[in-house]
């Protein structure tokens, strides 16, 4: 046989076992009893990656409610080939994020500690190894630790309204979620990296520069490494697949380098996360015995801290920003809710000599109510992936799902769901007076998670949108600019929810 024959009955052997393959796992839901939304060859019940329209959460949000229309309490989906499992009942969901926990400790999610350090990080990796890092790490998100970093986000609250008087001022638009990217940055970057990153001064501060290169919409290529990571994460660790982009890995990796270097060489000390971290690398415990659990007692090497002082970044900077982005689209949208939070805001000003302090951020109940109804609205982990580590039996049927399955918890589609929340696009924050909240349904209301793996820095994440919130309220009045489209579009290319086009509002002073 010649080569040219070879190669083509190589390929035609490869084609025809891929789609047996493809045709015999896209039984697997019919196979297990269990409903499922109709897969298409090869991208299962996902959209084509490169040209897709809907964001991921609302892709799924449209399979939960057609599941749900048919009386179904969980459905399949497929991920390529790869059956994941979407739980659409409320209890299904409580047992998988809290009662049986032990079945679903894992996300599934990528990380090679070798070729990829920074993403061996608290919300990748798996198993006793992230049982271990989060009984370290959780004392340094108290509600102690959280005051000693109030005074960080307040400084910064400064920088961020004299960043937008010059948008009143000139009567420009603003482009929010950009202005708020550089609030939040500069506080998980002072916070965490210990540095000033100086955002607001320096548009193109080297910070924000390598965050947006991480959220910004990927190239091909790195979607296609991502989709092999995702879709197989032992084989994408066998390749030594990448997923974070290696010029940011590289700067961050040097910042954390020199931070420590420095800390260690002067002796000096902040109150931060960072601090915090390099005591961990010393050995030196983040908290008294009872509240630092049972970790294993070793020390962190300095890839470790980058790492964690990198998902802090990652999961700190983003999520905020976004949310605080959201939150005044909507006052902008509703100048009635707009005006009692700024009189909330007035009051609380007024009963703390004219400032605010961390309990009077506490005191301000509309406030919460506007942020959780935004979070509600809009929830930045729309999806919120979990693996089965264990083959699992659904309670009360003889449906068995298989170990290494993916589970999507639909945040958005709960959060949207009218049966929990009657017109769901409105934005009310009545629903979450002390009154209404105690009748949410639980597990209904997710947007930091829930059960063990819940998010860590939920307190900060609040902490720091609250008190932004509050300030830009006390100053500015919102209005909504025409270069925003309303409805908002989403962009269906990234994973924490965003708008397509910005959100660009109009900013009066008070
Ligand atoms: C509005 C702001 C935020 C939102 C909506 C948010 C949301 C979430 C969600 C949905 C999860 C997954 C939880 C689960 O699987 O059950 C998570 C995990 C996590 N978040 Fe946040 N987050 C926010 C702010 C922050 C901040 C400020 C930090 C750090 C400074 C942070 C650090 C983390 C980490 C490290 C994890 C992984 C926890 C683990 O696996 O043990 N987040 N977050």
């Amino acid at each position: 046989m010649d080569l040219i024959s070879l190669v083509v009955t190589f390929l035609i052997t490869f084609v025809f076992g891929l789609l047996l393959y493809f045709k015999r796992s896209f039984t697997y839901w019919k196979r297990k009893g269990v409903p499922y939304i109709e897969p298409r060859f090869p991208f299962g019940t996902i959209e084509n990656p490169a040209t897709r329209k809907d964001y991921i959460g609302i892709r799924i949000k449209k399979q939960y409610e057609e599941l749900k229309s048919k009386g179904h309490k969980h459905g399949g989906l497929y991920f390529f080939a790869r059956p994941s499992y979407l739980p659409i009942d409320p209890e299904y969901i409580k047992n998988i994020m809290s009662k049986d926990f032990q079945y679903f400790v894992d996300r599934g999610t990528y990380y090679n500690e070798k070729a990829d350090p920074l993403s061996a990080h608290l919300f990748n990796i798996e198993g006793q190894k992230w049982r271990n890092l989060r009984a370290k790490l959780t004392p340094t998100f108290t509600s102690g630790k959280m005051k000693t970093m109030f005074n960080t986000i307040v400084a910064y609250s400064d920088q961020l309204i004299q960043a937008m008087s010059d948008f009143s001022e000139k009567r420009k638009p603003v482009d929010i979620k950009d202005i708020l990217g550089c609030f939040t940055t500069d506080i998980i970057g002072s916070c965490a990296f210990g540095l000033d990153c100086n955002s607001f001064k320096d548009p193109d501060s080297e910070f924000k520069k390598y965050g947006k290169m991480i959220f910004s919409s990927v190239t091909l290529r790195q979607a296609l490494r991502n989709i092999i990571a995702f879709a197989n994460p032992n084989l994408g660790r066998f390749l030594g697949i990448t997923i974070i982009n290696p010029k940011a890995s590289k700067f961050f990796m040097n910042v954390v380098k020199e931070t420590v270097k420095y800390r260690e060489t002067t002796n000096f000390t902040r109150k931060d996360f960072m601090q915090i971290l390099i005591d961990l690398k010393n050995n030196v415990k983040a908290g008294d015995a009872e509240e630092n659990g049972n970790h294993d007692n070793k020390s962190f090497t300095i890839e470790e801290i980058a790492a964690q002082a990198f998902v802090f970044f990652l999961a700190g900077y983003e999520t905020s920003s976004t949310t605080m982005a959201f939150c005044l689209y909507e006052l902008a949208m509703n100048p009635e809710i707009q005006n009692r939070l700024r009189e909330e805001i007035n009051k609380t000003f007024e009963n703390h000599s004219g400032t605010i302090t961390y309990e009077g951020v506490m005191e301000m109940k509309y406030l919460s109510q506007v942020v959780d109804e935004t979070l509600r609205k809009y929830p930045p982990a729309s999806l919120i992936p979990r693996v089965f580590v264990e083959d699992y039996q659904i309670p009360n049927t003889d449906i068995t799902i298989d170990k290494g399955t993916r589970v999507f918890i639909p945040a958005l589609a709960l959060h949207h769901d009218p049966e929990y929340y009657p017109d769901p696009d409105v934005f009310d924050p009545e629903r979450f007076n002390d009154e209404n909240k105690k009748s949410i349904h639980p597990f209904t209301y997710i947007p930091f998670g829930e059960g063990p793996r819940i998010c860590i820095g939920l307190r900060f994440g609040l902490m720091q949108a609250k008190v932004g919130l509050a300030f830009l309220l006390k100053h500015f009045r919102f209005s909504v600019n025409k270069k925003t489209s309303v409805p908002l579009k989403m962009d269906p290319f990234t994973f924490i929810l965003s708008a397509k086009d910005g959100i660009w509002l109009d900013v009066e002073n008070n």
